[in-house]
This record gives structure tokens, C-alpha cells and sequence, in this order.
């Protein structure tokens, strides 16, 4: 069953060209990767997707529910790691997850919360306003934040960004497992090491444009990295 589907979707920011006719299609179960220079339309992509960003045209729907006309019906469904975002400042990590939880309606969301709190190791963290949080620790605050509903589909932008080693393996661990019990990952990330950890198919957008979409083996000469084959298809359109 389809996750995510786009077709030809476009924006402009008055005359700032983000997308230009992007299509795509993302299988339930799926781990996959958007890829890009800075600028290349990847956060908007995923702010079309997740119903944060109306297109200027073309459409998407996610879970088979349209994007555009119903974005509040999509974000019930799915779980978002924003590139940009931190949890409110004037709340404490607990009040944060507590207010998440009863905006999903999450039913008995104590022990959903504490197991958030025990995987990124917030236990001291948790009466802390989330204003006086590391980088780091906010965005811990963030993915729990995503996680805690127990999404079936999750769109990351960045996750990895700010956390640290143990943290970013224990994460990926973690999403590797989601994804075999069937969740389906949407991740734009510049760590291409952790893109090839963990993904099987990438796209990689290029000013707006899909110059590349395959499963990360097909796209790979031999003895190539993700690396090598996003450095030799940027430089190919460059
Ligand atoms: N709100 C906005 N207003 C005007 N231009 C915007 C806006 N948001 C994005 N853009 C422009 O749209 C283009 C695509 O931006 P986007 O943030 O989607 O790229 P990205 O691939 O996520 O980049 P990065 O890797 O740097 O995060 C860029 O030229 C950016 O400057």
C-alpha cells in the first residue's frame, strides 16, 4: 500500500522557484530519503506533505488523505521532527509531552511519556523548562514528541542534527526496528552515513527537481558510497 504519494507538485516563494514539479511515491514499511544541496526543496517537500505548506500546484496525499484539503487529518496520523522547531519555552519537558499527549488523545500516556523520558535518558530533565534546554536536549524533547503517539508513518527533517553519538546510533537502532515492525520513515538528512544506514531508496532533489530516485543499490557503482553517488549526480547537474 502506498504511504505518501506527490504529483508535480510546485511552490514559489514570490519569485523564489522551491519546487518545480516534484513526484513521488512512498511504499508503507518504506525508510526513505530525501537528499539535496542546501536550498534544494527538501523542508518544503516536507512541509507540503505534512500539510504545514500549501503548493502552488499538483497534490499529495499521505495515509490516502489529500494533503491540501485536509492537513489537520494528516497530522493526526503521522509523526514530524521539523528541521527548525523547539518545544515551547515556557513549558518543562513533562507539561511538553503531557500537552502533546492529551492534543492526540493518547490513552494511558504515563508509561508512553516514560518510555521517551528512559530512551533519551530525561529523567533529570523533566521538570526543566524547555527553555533552559541544550540544542541537543530539545531536540530529544522533539523526536519524543513525534514518537509518543506511536505514529505509523514519521517525517524527519534533520533529526540527527545537534545529537550526540551515542544518542544519534541509539536513534537509528531504534527507527531500523520501527521500520521492521512495518512504520514507514520519511528522513531528509545531510549525514549521508546515517542515510545509508538506514535507508533502502533515496530522491535527490536538485533545485527544485528530482534528478534521482532508485533503491540506494541501484543507484551505487561499485565500491561507491551514498556519498560518491550524491557527490557524481549533484556535480552530473551542476
Ligand atoms: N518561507 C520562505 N520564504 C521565501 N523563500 C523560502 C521560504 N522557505 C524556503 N524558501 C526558499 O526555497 C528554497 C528551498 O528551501 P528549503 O528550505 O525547502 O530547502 P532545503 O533543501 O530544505 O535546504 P537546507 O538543506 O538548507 O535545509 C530556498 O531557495 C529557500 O531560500
Amino acid at each position: 500500500m502506498t504511504a505518501i504519494t506527490a504529483r508535480d507538485l510546485k511552490k514559489s516563494y514570490g519569485n523564489v522557484e522551491a519546487l518545480n514539479g516534484l513526484s513521488i511515491d512512498v511504499e508503507e514499511g518504506e525508510s526513505f530519503c530525501l537528499l539535496g544541496p542546501n536550498g534544494a526543496g527538501k523542508s518544503t517537500t516536507i512541509g507540503i506533505l505534512t500539510g504545514s505548506i500549501e503548493p502552488t500546484a499538483g497534490s499529495a496525499t499521505v495515509m490516502r488523505v489529500d494533503t491540501i484539503k485536509d492537513p489537520m487529518g494528516v497530522k493526526k496520523m503521522i509523526g514530524i521532527v521539523p528541521e527548525m522547531e523547539y518545544p515551547p519555552s515556557f513549558l518543562t519537558v513533562k507539561e511538553y509531552l503531557d500537552m502533546v499527549c492529551s492534543i492526540r488523545r493518547v490513552p494511558d500516556p504515563e508509561p508512553k511519556i516514560k518510555r521517551w523520558i528512559e530512551f533519551f535518558d530525561l529523567g533529570k530533565k523533566e521538570d526543566v523548562l524547555c527553555k533552559d534546554l541544550s540544542k541537543g536536549t530539545k531536540k530529544k524533547v522533539m523526536i519524543s514528541a513525534a514518537l509518543v503517539h506511536s505514529p505509523k508513518l514519521l517525517f524527519l527533517d534533520e533529526p540527527f542534527l545537534d545529537l550526540d553519538p551515542v544518542v544519534q546510533r541509539n536513534l537509528r537502532e531504534y527507527l531500523l526496528s520501527y521500520v521492521k515492525e512495518g512504520g514507514t520513515i520519511f528522513l531528509s538528512t545531510h549525514i549521508l552515513e546515517i542515510a545509508e544506514k538506514l535507508c533502502t531508496r533515496v530522491g535527490i532533489l536538485y533545485n527544485g527537481r528530482l534528478i534521482a530516485c532508485d533503491d540506494i543499490s541501484v543507484l551505487k557503482r561499485s565500491q561507491e558510497s551514498l556519498e560518491d553517488v550524491f557527490m557524481r549526480l549533484v556535480a552530473e547537474e551542476a
